[in-house]
């Protein structure tokens, strides 16, 4: 299979339990939330997103003909090293696109493989860790994983519901919008009437990183 990419490159993972670690992101283009134009975001499933996802335009980004072809690439913005090797695959939602013959191929170059998916769909069953994301209006159908991280204030989230699922961590994540500190305040405010979540920010965008 060919895969349409958005955007590739090398950071610092910004959000969540991995937050710190030198990362390759694979930004998959497409999303089954949002068309990604701005003139469908009031009227889409999903409509705080924070992303351009749209076509294979960006930097690194591309159609790539094979697995083979995506991993090189992959190689290419981690460098020399083969110690601690880590890839993020996120979009758009990628799971749209992720199958076993890039989770083999990125595992065959000795990358611990992330994913940033939205849980609409069952993530690949090889990949090392699972961040799931769920949005209200859709259906959560991947209830278990590595860390549940919610973006917040999220009108609709049943959050004793997501309480049930098997995640090992829980996650508030701000959301990012004209309400700015009012978003984080709300977050931190959930963590100290429910012990079970943490609080994550987006540290990349206070770094100035991508
Ligand atoms: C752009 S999404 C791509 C992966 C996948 N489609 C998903 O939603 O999880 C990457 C992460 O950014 C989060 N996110 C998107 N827009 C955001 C915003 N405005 N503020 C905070 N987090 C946001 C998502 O919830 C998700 O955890
Ligand atoms: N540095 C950095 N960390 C991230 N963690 C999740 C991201 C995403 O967009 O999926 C992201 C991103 O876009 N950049
Ligand atoms: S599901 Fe993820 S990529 Fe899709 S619109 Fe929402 S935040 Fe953006
Ligand atoms: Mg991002």
């Amino acid at each position: 299979m060919s895969y349409a990419v958005k955007e590739m490159f090398l950071t610092l993972q910004g959000e969540g339990v991995q937050a710190g670690r030198r990362a390759v992101f694979v930004r998959f283009a497409g999303c089954n939330l949002w068309s990604g134009r701005e003139q469908d975001r009031a009227s889409a499933v999903c409509r705080f997103c924070d992303t351009d996802f749209i076509g294979t335009d960006g930097l690194g980004g591309g159609r790539f003909a094979d697995a083979a072809a995506l991993v090189a690439a992959v190689e290419d913005f981690w460098g020399a090293g083969r110690e601690r090797r880590f890839v993020v695959l996120t979009g758009g939602e990628p799971m749209l696109q992720v199958d076993d013959a890039l989770v083999d191929a990125l595992h065959d170059a000795g990358f611990f493989v992330a994913i940033e998916s939205n849980g609409t769909l069952p993530v690949h069953p090889r990949i090392d860790w699972v961040c799931i994301s769920p949005k209200a209006g859709s259906e959560t159908v991947q209830r278990r994983g590595d860390e549940l991280k919610l973006v917040w204030p999220q009108p609709g989230s049943d959050l004793s519901m997501i309480e049930g699922w098997a995640f090992d961590h829980f996650l508030l994540q701000p959301m990012d919008d004209a309400r700015g500190q009012a978003n984080v305040d709300a977050a931190m405010a959930l963590v100290m009437e429910r012990p079970r979540w943490r609080l994550t920010l987006q540290t990349h965008k206070m770094l100035g990183l991508r």
